[in-house]
């Protein structure tokens, strides 16, 4: 068992977790920029943080170890070669043309007093005028007069669950869907290169983010040491589940079956974690929608170990379930309590979308009091955080923690 990452399931208990407090990339977002930002509303920071840090004390007070994305990155690139290539990347990576505006932009960011200042400016967005209070230049003749920024914000980035997750003892640095999205994969993938707990530590990649196809954390999930399940959705192609699965046998990691659960492609669900997460060692949340068009596959290793066999299964979903996690039975807890209305509403507010510190126990937003009623009339303990402000992003407790450490069953 490695002790440096170490998630063998959803609901062992949490012992270390990777977080972003939201910053000023929220004040960065514009009604014209919502949509391609893949947000629906925006934000009031100040009430986000408040919200976050309740969070965040909520998992620090049941024992858990929180880590921040910006600070990792800080000291991954302590390095001052390391922390130009990271820079050069960056700007690689942002759609300014201009040789010179590049440059700029390079010595702008190197001119921050620490690392950390740097990384929160990066994730933050570039406005013009930051360029040229610091440098009397005029911009305008280098890019669009009318766009806003020189380098785009990055807002989802409190989302932690999506642009890498922990399977096993490995990282899925993954190739996401969106341009914006996948930005954020390159801080990860500093995190996981250089950091010093990281770097010499040989973590096996089980995806890539120069991969083709796209995969995002929110269709990962860990269901046993021996079962993943990893949603074909909206954001994640179901050639990239083959890989990976390829991969993961390969390695010899303790995974034997993959469970791949082809779900609607709608912006609602854009991840399986947004309809469906594991809250008790037989125990599911599920949003009803999903459960007619649902079809789930199973991947295994091949007989001669060389490469996988896929079968569509055939029974119900509590069957399947039940089956692959050697259990007699299986409940499936409705968000909503399957009422039309108050599924919908809850699923769009993240009613589905739990977060399990312990088998059993589990962190929900105020918001969706139907659903979390339910869920203790099923006996399972809930830790209850607001959700005005966070929610607005389309993401809850689960897309907002990328747990790096749980105790083993
Ligand atoms: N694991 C999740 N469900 N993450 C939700 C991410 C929400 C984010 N606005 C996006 O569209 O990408």
């Amino acid at each position: 068992m490695s002790d440096i990452l170490n998630v063998y399931s959803e609901i062992g208990r949490l012992k270390k977790v990777m977080l972003h407090r939201p910053g000023n990339e929220i004040e960065n977002l514009t009604p014209d920029l919502m949509d391609r930002l893949l947000f629906d509303d925006i934000p009031y920071l100040k009430v986000a943080r408040e919200e976050h840090d309740f969070f965040a004390k909520t998992l620090r007070e049941n024992g858990v170890e929180v880590v921040y994305l910006e600070d990792l990155v800080a000291e991954a690139i302590e390095d001052e070669k390391v922390k130009e290539k990271f820079v050069d990347e960056f700007i690689a990576e942002t759609s300014i043309e201009s040789h010179r505006l590049r440059e700029l932009v390079k010595k702008y960011l190197l001119e921050f007093k620490s690392n950390k200042a740097m990384v929160d400016k990066m994730m933050e967005g570039i406005r013009k005028e930051d360029i040229q209070t610091y440098e009397r230049v005029h911009l305008s003749d280098m890019v669009g007069t009318l766009y806003p920024f020189v380098v785009d914000p990055m807002p989802n980035l409190y989302f932690t669950r999506d642009p890498f997750s922990t399977i096993g003892s490995g990282i899925s640095l993954n190739h996401m869907r969106t341009v914006t999205r996948n930005r954020e994969t390159l801080f990860s993938k500093y995190v996981f290169s250089y950091h010093p707990d990281y770097k010499n530590e040989n973590i096996p990649f089980w995806y890539d983010r120069d991969d083709t196809t796209s995969i995002e954390g929110g269709d990962q999930l860990v269901l046993s040491k021996k079962v993943l399940a990893i949603g074909i959705s909206e954001r994640t192609d179901a050639s990239s589940v083959e890989k990976i699965a390829k991969r993961i046998f390969e390695h010899n990691e303790k995974f034997e079956t993959i469970l791949a659960f082809d779900i609607p492609k709608k912006r609602a669900f854009m991840h399986l974690d947004t309809v469906f997460t594991m809250v008790d060692y037989d125990k599911f949340t599920i949003h009803p929608e999903i459960e007619g068009p649902l079809t789930v596959y199973s991947i295994k290793k091949a007989q001669n170990n060389e490469g996988i066999v896929i079968e569509k299964e055939q029974m119900i979903l509590e069957e399947i379930l039940a089956k692959y996690l050697e259990l007699e039975k299986v409940t499936l807890i409705r968000c909503g309590g399957g009422n039309m209305v108050d599924a919908g509403r809850e699923q769009w507010n993240d009613g589905s979308n739990t977060l399990a510190i312990a088998p059993g126990e589990v962190v929900v937003y105020s918001r969706n009091h139907v659903t979390n009623k339910l869920l203790v009339e099923h006996g399972i303990k809930l830790h209850v955080i607001p959700s005005s402000e966070l929610s607005r992003g389309r993401g809850g407790p689960r897309c907002m923690s990328m747990p790096l450490i749980r105790e083993e069953l």
